[in-house]
């Protein structure tokens, strides 16, 4: 389609600054050609006046003369004749002589509408004499310099007009197609220039090959392609930069610990989810407030300030703070975080924001509180442990080094602990010490101490004393509250406790000594008849120390090859024959000569050591009552003792079969002599247990029968085939008669309930007599002969059968 503008208007249009430039230099050429045409133009008309001028002058010279002499001579003729000659000259329209005193003659006219010059000169008769004859006056016409005027006017400025058009044009396209059409592109590029449309670069329409000197439009289009560049790179920065806000925002936002970033001031500016769901609280609650806002329910004011003006103090100095806080959330629970607060600093390095990191540490802090519960305090009775009564007592010492006061230590024990512990069961013996801590407590002020070192042991410290009396009067106290009986399995128990006290700085000034001294104080009382304190002494040192050697020599009395079994026959009463012995272990220490086993077994059993060297003992009996067996036509039994401790262990029925197993014994050479707090205690899984031995055909018989507390149901619950009469009641029978009633009465039980009756520590013949006379079946005592080793055994075997 063929554009319908004009072509100087779309020159106009599309070049504005050329068409304007063109105007502006025919405007200036032309006023300049008129002003140097107008000065030409003037020169030349100046020069024609000038020339007519001269001519007027070169008229004075030329007829001056000849005038004169002819006026002299009045020659009118030759003095028109000589006017006319000058009026003939070009440009000369008119000659006027007047001569004096008042002729006048005149030669032409002077033409009306053109300018004119005028020239006069006097005549006169010779310049010496200076007689004035008349005055000429030449008047020129400067009409043919007026024309010449005219036509140099019309010439000059046609031409110069012209060519400044024609030179305008060329220099219009030069600029044109040098300059403005780049322009032109240049203002094209960068009005379609946009953040979007960054990788074309401006380039011109110029041939610039082998140019070496760049130009402006070379300038300028460099400039626009680098501004291009650089907004490309600060446009890919901004956008790698928003794509790292973005990154930031949603780790902020998905993190899994609390955000809060407050301002300079620390008002709170932005909080993330996580901070949302842990407090329960809006956003809008938390805005704008100081952040001491989320501790406020869990401190005091004071503290709180103090708290947020040390993290804001550190923070600031020190660029991060670091601890743990309580908050509490909506709901009003509470939670532990651990707090790390820092700094965002600007790019002067002035804090600009404080960014807030928490971690919800509650459960780690709740495992670590029972950690340290756990291992501070006792989980039964809620009392400090041994750990942590050794921290107050050290802290006791030192207190009363400063102050010079003393510091009272008691070891308590339960007197029969153990036996209720066994007879009446687990619960039984939890609840005696829950109640038996309680009651020790209540006799204490509240700077004293009571620890529960283990099992049935406390620890009383009684610090900063005045005198050792108060510590009498405290273990006087405690012995009076355990005076009321206990309640407990149903049953009212009395229970006392035994305490051993030692007192800084006089018995010790080292807390490890006090409390040995203390325990060595506490295993006399218990010796002297229990129910009673005792001061420590030094000589009682000797006594728990032989305990403690004792113990680490029983660990290894086994290894070593110590221990011995001795059996003790058990007799037929009625034909006193040998039907089986009872095995009893001996323990010949190199150390401490031979222990009775009243002393090692129950250290044996506390440390758990029966375990081990309970199992010796059955392979050891039943190997000797295999030897035995094979050479005698009636088999003999084996009766050997078994501690609870044993029967708890849950390999205890696999020892006992592979004992059999190993001999060649049947289960019915072998009878397990079991204690009544055996059989009582809660721990043992004693149904299971017994029937499974039953099956075994191993013969049960309850050892100690009578010194229990419990009823005699269980005999006939369980299957036991013997009843073994403690010697207390065999000792006293045939002197205190309601021994030898109860005596009588267990035997006619026992046969009611078809159980066989053995009696224990048999030591004189009317013992052995009575016991006959009321049917007892079997009899075991130093009546026969006290328990022998196994070759004397078999000499005192051989011997009796030899009779
Ligand atoms: N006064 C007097 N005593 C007599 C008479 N006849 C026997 N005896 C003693 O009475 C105890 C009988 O054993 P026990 O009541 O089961 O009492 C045993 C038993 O409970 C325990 N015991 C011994 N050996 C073992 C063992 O191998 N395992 C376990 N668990 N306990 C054992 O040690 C306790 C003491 O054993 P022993 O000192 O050997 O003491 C033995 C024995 O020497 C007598 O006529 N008069």
């Amino acid at each position: 389609m063929r554009n319908p503008l004009s072509w100087p208007a779309r020159l106009r249009k599309q070049s504005p600054l050329s068409f304007r430039l063109l105007g502006y230099i025919i405007l200036c050429s032309s006023v300049f050609t008129l002003v140097a045409s107008a000065a030409q133009v003037y020169v030349d008309y100046q020069a024609d006046v000038s020339a007519i001028r001269e001519r007027l002058s070169d008229i004075e010279d030329g007829y001056k003369s000849s005038l004169a002499g002819s006026v002299w001579a009045i020659d009118e003729d030759l003095i028109r004749l000589q006017l006319e000659g000058i009026t003939s000259l070009p440009d000369i329209s008119r000659a006027r002589l007047r001569m004096y005193p008042d002729a006048e003659l005149t030669v032409g006219d002077v033409p009306a509408d053109a300018g004119t010059a005028s020239h006069s000169f006097t005549l006169s008769r010779s310049a010496e004499q200076d007689y004035q004859l008349g005055r000429v006056t030449v008047t020129a016409s400067l009409e043919s310099a007026n024309e010449n005027l005219q036509r140099n006017i019309q010439v000059i400025f046609t031409t110069q007009a012209l060519r400044t058009f024609f030179i305008s044009l060329l220099i219009l396209w030069i600029f044109q197609y040098f300059v403005a059409r780049h322009l032109g592109t240049m203002a094209r590029y960068t009005r379609q220039f946009t953040l979007r449309n960054l990788d074309t670069p401006l380039r011109l329409d110029r041939n610039r090959r082998g140019k070496s000197v760049s130009d402006e439009l070379d300038q300028v289009t460099d400039a626009i392609n680098s501004m291009r560049e650089r907004l490309r790179s600060d446009l890919e920065r901004q956008q790698q930069d928003a794509r790292e806000i973005r990154k930031l925002s949603l780790a902020l936002e998905q993190s899994p610990s609390s955000v809060i970033i407050c301002d300079r001031d620390w008002r709170i500016e932005y909080v993330n989810n996580k901070f949302l769901q842990l407090t329960g609280l809006s956003r809008d609650d938390v805005l704008g407030q100081y952040p001491a806002y989320l501790t406020q329910d869990t401190l005091s004011g004071d503290q709180n300030q103090e708290l947020w003006k040390n993290v804001r103090l550190q923070a600031q100095r020190a660029g991060v703070w670091q601890g743990e806080m309580q908050r509490t959330r909506e709901n009003g629970e509470r939670f532990w975080e651990q707090v790390v607060v820092t700094p965002i600093k600007d790019e002067r390095d002035i804090p600009s924001h404080y960014l807030i990191l928490g971690e919800d540490i509650s459960i780690r802090k709740r495992y670590e509180q029972q950690l340290l519960r756990q291992a501070n305090y006792d989980t039964l009775t809620g009392l400090p442990n041994r750990m942590l009564a050794l921290d107050r007592l050290k802290l006791a010492l030192a207190q009363s080094r400063r102050d010079g006061s003393m510091v009272g230590v008691m070891f308590l024990d339960l007197d029969n602990f153990k036996h209720i512990n066994d007879t009446l069961g687990h619960e039984a013996g939890d609840n005696l010490l829950i109640e038996g801590a309680r009651r020790i407590s209540a006799c204490l002020r509240g700077t004293s101490t009571v620890a529960r070192l283990g099992g049935d042991e406390f620890l009383v410290i009684l610090p900063s004393l005045s005198s050792p009396a108060a510590v009498e009067q405290v273990a006087e106290r405690i012995l009076q509250t355990f005076v009321p009986p206990f309640h407990l399995a149903d049953q009212e128990v009395f229970v006392s406790t035994s305490i051993g006290i030692a007192l800084y700085p006089g018995d010790s000034d080292d807390s490890t000594n006090l409390l040995q001294n203390a325990d060595a104080a506490m295993y006399e009382a218990k010796h002297r008849g229990k129910s009673a304190y005792q001061r420590f002494q030094p000589e009682m040192k000797e006594v728990s120390q032989e305990r403690l050697q004792m113990e680490s020599l029983l660990r290894r009395a086994l290894e070593m090859q110590e221990f011995e079994l001795h059996f003790q026959p058990i007799i037929r009463m009625d034909d006193r024959q040998l039907v089986g012995a009872e095995a009893l272990l001996r323990w010949e220490s190199p150390t401490l000569g031979e222990v009775s086993p009243d002393r090692f077994i129950p250290l044996a059993e506390e440390t758990g050591l029966i375990i081990s060297i309970g199992r010796w003992v059955l392979q050891q009996a039943c190997q000797a009552v295999s030897r035995w067996n094979q050479e005698r036509e009636e088999p003999l039994c084996m009766a050997i003792n078994v501690s609870p401790r044993q029967f708890r262990d849950p390999h205890f029925v696999e020892t006992i079969r592979a004992a059999l197993d190993e001999s060649g014994l049947g289960g019915e050479s072998l009878e397990l002599e079991i204690t009544e707090r055996l059989i009582l205690d809660n721990n043992i899984d004693t149904d299971r247990v017994l029937a499974e031995l039953d099956a075994m055909n191993v013969r049960l018989s309850v050892d100690d029968f009578g010194t229990g507390y419990s009823a005699l149901g269980y005999i006939k619950k369980y299957p036991f085939d013997t009843l073994k009469i403690d010697k207390s009641f065999i000792h006293d029978m045939t002197t205190k008669a309601d021994d030898s009633a109860l005596v009588r009465a267990i035997i006619q039980m026992a046969h009611s309930l078809s159980l066989q009756v053995i009696a224990e520590g048999v030591e004189a013949p009317e013992e052995f007599e009575f016991l006959k006379k009321e049917n007892c079946d079997y009899a075991q005592g130093f009546l026969f002969t006290p328990p022998l080793r196994e070759d004397s055994f078999i000499t005192w075997l051989n011997g009796t059968m030899d009779r």
